[in-house]
């Protein structure tokens, strides 16, 4: 056997810890797998004093700079997240001739296209598939099985922190914040749970699914995001009498166009959305994520598993450091990204989605044909309408068929300025044959 390849760990935490444990764990079995040992060198982290279980504490460093640098290591995993010092650390790496593993989202999303640069400088690797859905293995089925193919949409559930909360409040009829704090507990919220819930992560996961499937740049910026902090239980609960659910999806797809097969553009976007409980994604529980991949010879492919938590981004890290190793090992770096496609990201109001409308409405004889003039005046159709209650506690409740947002959105303003409207209770966006 060759002489072994050492490891730099930047961060042990929630996901750290577990690959320290993988590594020691299953140290025999990844020594064939490369064809080579692999040895930890160092781990940095900021409070060498906390107790890891697990854990050589002469490892430790707070010199997170020092370690990357060091001549006596190979490759570099990155599991501290945030932007900065994991960007400057994983450059410093990459420049010292380290090849490199992250599961930062957060950082790829915002800054991909310069740690890209930096691998292709310096001739390293840099994988990151545990940065999106956890432990399933779906960037390299993305970047290499289906790079043969013709990807045109990329739907799915991507963040475990929100699946858990919205599971939560439909199953048990739970709070927000009791199921978030449990959800915390049980190692799936990011370090500022912010990002789950007012949708970053997952807006991040998704620029890094968009720019995989289109080969085109999306950052985290030109994702249209919204987050599940407004998801109240009345509109849980009018989702459950459309024999619906609310989940957060991330969708990415082409924007057909007459011409051309790219399409006009690519629509990139997260929000909270009813979905009929037929829908494969309904039954997607707890922090479990599932993502659909579409694509024009393969057809339609479902991704499914653990989204989130310490051992499963874990196997995924692992899965990620035997490839690199290998690579390392054999003297050839791996492909990195590249956009030749360089595809407009279209605003969300040329987006065509569909709204579950519930409205507080006088129940008074021309109300429906009041309120059903106003989605006439915005060119949106119809596709059912049903009263629920009566008198004081009447509403409506609209589905709309496909429009574009922004012809949507402008629909709702329009009938929040209805006298007869008293309230417009609860707006979503609605995929799936409801
Ligand atoms: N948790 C999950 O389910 C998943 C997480 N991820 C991603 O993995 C990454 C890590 O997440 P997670 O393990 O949950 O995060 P944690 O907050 O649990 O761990 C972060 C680690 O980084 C260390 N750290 C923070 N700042 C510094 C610094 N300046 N220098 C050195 N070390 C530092 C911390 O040290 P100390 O312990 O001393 O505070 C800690 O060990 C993030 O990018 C996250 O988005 C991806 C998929 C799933
Ligand atoms: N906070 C994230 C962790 C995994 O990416 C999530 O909840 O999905």
């Amino acid at each position: 056997m060759k002489p072994g390849l050492r490891v730099a760990l930047l961060g042990c935490g929630v996901v750290g810890t577990e690959v320290v444990r993988l590594l020691n764990e299953q140290a025999a079995d990844l020594a064939a797998r490369v064809g080579t040992p692999l040895e930890l060198a160092g781990i940095a982290v900021r409070r060498p004093e906390r107790v890891r279980e697990g854990v050589d504490r002469s490892l430790l460093t707070t010199d997170a700079q020092a370690l990357v640098t060091r001549d006596d290591v190979d490759i570099v995993i990155e599991v501290i997240g945030g932007i900065e010092p994991a960007r400057t650390l994983m450059l410093e790496a990459m420049k010292s001739g380290k090849s490199v593993i992250t599961a930062n989202k957060a950082l790829l999303a915002e800054d991909g296209a310069t740690l890209f640069a930096a691998a292709r400088e310096y001739g390293a690797d840099l994988y990151y598939e545990a940065s999106v859905a956890g432990a399933i293995p779906l960037l390299r089925p993305l970047r290499e099985s289906l790079v043969g193919d013709h990807v045109n949409r990329v739907l799915g559930i991507v963040n475990g922190t929100t699946n858990y909360i919205l599971d939560q409040m439909d199953t048990n009829g739970a709070g927000f914040n009791e199921a978030l704090e449990e959800a915390q507990a049980l190692g799936y919220a990011e370090a500022d749970p912010t990002a789950d819930v007012e949708g970053f992560d997952a807006a991040a996961k998704a620029a890094i699914l968009a720019q995989l499937a289109f080969h085109t740049p999306v950052t985290a910026a030109n994702v249209h995001r919204e987050g599940i902090t407004e998801v109240s239980a009345a509109d849980v609960a009018g989702a459950q009498g459309m024999d619906c659910v609310v989940k957060l999806l991330a969708i990415c797809e082409r924007v057909p166009s007459k011409d051309g097969r790219n399409g006009r553009g690519v629509s990139v976007r997260v929000y909270p959305a009813m979905i009929p409980r037929s829908h494969p994604l309904a039954s997607v529980r707890e922090a479990y994520n599932a993502v659909f991949v579409e694509a024009e010879s393969a057809g339609s492919l479902m991704f499914y598993g653990a989204g989130a938590g310490g051992a499963p981004t874990a196997s995924a890290v692992l899965g990620d450091l035997v490839a690199v190793a290998r690579n390392v090992a054999g003297g050839t770096p791996g492909p990195v990204e590249v956009t030749y496609a360089k595809l407009p990201v279209l605003p969300m109001g040329e987006t065509v989605t569909r709204y579950y409308i519930q409205l507080d409405v006088a129940d008074e004889a021309g109300v429906l044909a009041t309120v059903a003039e106003e989605f006439a005046r915005h060119d949106v159709s119809i596709q059912a309408v049903r009263q629920v209650g009566m008198g004081e506690e009447a509403q409506l409740v609209v589905v709309t068929h496909r429009a574009p947002d922004a012809a949507l959105s402008a629909t709702v303003e329009g009938l929040r300025g209805l006298e007869i409207v008293r309230e417009v209770a609860s707006v979503m966006r609605v995929e799936g044959d409801v």
